[in-house]
C-alpha cells in the first residue's frame, strides 16, 4: 500500500564506485535522499561531484567498471536495489523513473525521424502498436511546446530548444512519476533555458510529475526547485528547503557557494571558493570539505553525520550538532 504522506523516493546509502586504474574512485558514497510527490528536487554541484554517477545509479545505468553499487532505493513503496534486472528494466526504467541524459538532444538518432525515436519507449517497453504510440506522441508533443508537424522532422530540422523538448518529450512519454534531468538547459541560450523551464513548471504543475534536475547552475535552478541537495565529493552535505537555501544556507560550502553566484546591481566581486575538491580515489577521513573550510576547528577530522535541523533540513557539518549553526 502506498501512502501519500509518503515521499515517492526515498534514497539511503547509495554507493557507486568505480574501478580504475588509479584505484577505486567513490563517485557516490553513501548519498541520502528524499524526493516527495509532485515535488522538484535540485541537486547542485561542482563538476565530478558525483551528481551524473548519482542519477545514473537511480537509473541503474552502470558501466562495466562498477566496483560497489548498494544501498537502499524505495519508490513509491517498492524497494528498487533488490529487484532483478529484468524487472527493474521491465517496470521501472524508462517507465516510473525516465532520464534526460547530459547532451542528450545531442544524441539523436540523425537519420530517425524525431515521432519515431519518441515513440520508442512505448514500442519497445509497452509493445503499443505504431498508431497508439504516435497519437501518444503528438499528446507530449503539445504537452512540452512542439508542434505535431515535427513528428515526421529529422533532428538536424530542429533548433537545439526544440530538440531539447524532444528529448523530454521521449522522458514523459510514458507518464513516468519521476523524472531525473541531467543539466537539460546547459547548452541553451538563456531565452531558450527560460522556455525549457516554464515548460518544466507547467508539466510539474499539470501533471504532478516530481522531478530531479541535476544542474551546477544556481540561479536557472532556483526557478523549479521545491527543495536543494548540495552535493560535494560523492557525498550530500545539505538538503533543504529551496527557500530556507538560496536565502540561508547552513552549510559553509552552502554558504561560500551562494557567495559565489553573481548579481545584479552587485557592488561586491561574487566570492569564489579557493582549492580544489578532494580526490575521489583516496578520499580524506573526517569532513571532505575541511581543507577549504574557512569554518574549519578541531572535530572536522571526524566523518560528520547529516545532522537534522529544523524545517526539514539535513546538514553534514559538526558546527550543527546542536542543531544550530554556532554563530550563523
Ligand atoms: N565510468 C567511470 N569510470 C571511472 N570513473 C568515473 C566514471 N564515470 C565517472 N567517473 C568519475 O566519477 C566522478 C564523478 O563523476 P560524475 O560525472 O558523476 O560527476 P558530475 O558531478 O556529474 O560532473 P559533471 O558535472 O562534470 O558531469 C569523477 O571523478 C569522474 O571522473
Amino acid at each position: 500500500m502506498t501512502d501519500a504522506r509518503e515521499p515517492l523516493l526515498q534514497v539511503r546509502n547509495l554507493q557507486l564506485h568505480y574501478r580504475t586504474r588509479r584505484g577505486t574512485a567513490r563517485a557516490v558514497d553513501g548519498v541520502d535522499l528524499d524526493v516527495g510527490r509532485n515535488e522538484a528536487l535540485v541537486v547542485l554541484g561542482e563538476s565530478g561531484s558525483g551528481k551524473s554517477s548519482l542519477a545514473k545509479a537511480l537509473m541503474r545505468l552502470l558501466p562495466r567498471n562498477v566496483a560497489r553499487y548498494s544501498g537502499q532505493v524505495m519508490l513509491g513503496g517498492d524497494e528498487l536495489m533488490g529487484m532483478d534486472d529484468e524487472r527493474f528494466r521491465s517496470g521501472v526504467q524508462w517507465n516510473r523513473i525516465s532520464m534526460v541524459m547530459q547532451a542528450a538532444m545531442n544524441a539523436l538518432n540523425p537519420v530517425v525521424r524525431v515521432g519515431e525515436q519518441v515513440a520508442e519507449p512505448l514500442r519497445v517497453h509497452r509493445g503499443w502498436s505504431k498508431e497508439a504510440a504516435m497519437e501518444r506522441v503528438v499528446e507530449t508533443f503539445a504537452t512540452v511546446g512542439v508542434s505535431r508537424d515535427f513528428v515526421t522532422r529529422y533532428p538536424f530540422e530542429l533548433s537545439g530548444g526544440m530538440r531539447q523538448r524532444v528529448v523530454l518529450a521521449m522522458a514523459l512519454v510514458t507518464e513516468p512519476e519521476l523524472v531525473i534531468l541531467d543539466e537539460p538547459t546547459s547548452a541553451l541560450d538563456v531565452l531558450t533555458q527560460a522556455s525549457i523551464m516554464n515548460v518544466l513548471k507547467r508539466i510539474k504543475r499539470e501533471q504532478g510529475t516530481s522531478f530531479i534536475l541535476i544542474t551546477h547552475d544556481v540561479a536557472t535552478s532556483s526557478e523549479l526547485a521545491d527543495r536543494v541537495a548540495l552535493m560535494y565529493a560523492g557525498q550530500i552535505v545539505e538538503q533543504s528547503d529551496a527557500r530556507d537555501f538560496f536565502h540561508h544556507p547552513a552549510h559553509p560550502y552552502s554558504k561560500l557557494l551562494m557567495d559565489s553566484v553573481p548579481r545584479l546591481h552587485q557592488s561586491e566581486p561574487p566570492g569564489y571558493i579557493p582549492g580544489e575538491p578532494p580526490d575521489l580515489i583516496d578520499p580524506p577521513a573526517g569532513c571532505r570539505f575541511a581543507d577549504r573550510c574557512p569554518r574549519r576547528f578541531g572535530r572536522c577530522s571526524e566523518d560528520p553525520p547529516a545532522f537534522e535541523l529544523d524545517g526539514d533540513r539535513r546538514v553534514r557539518c559538526w558546527l550543527h550538532e546542536e542543531g544550530t549553526d554556532h554563530d550563523g
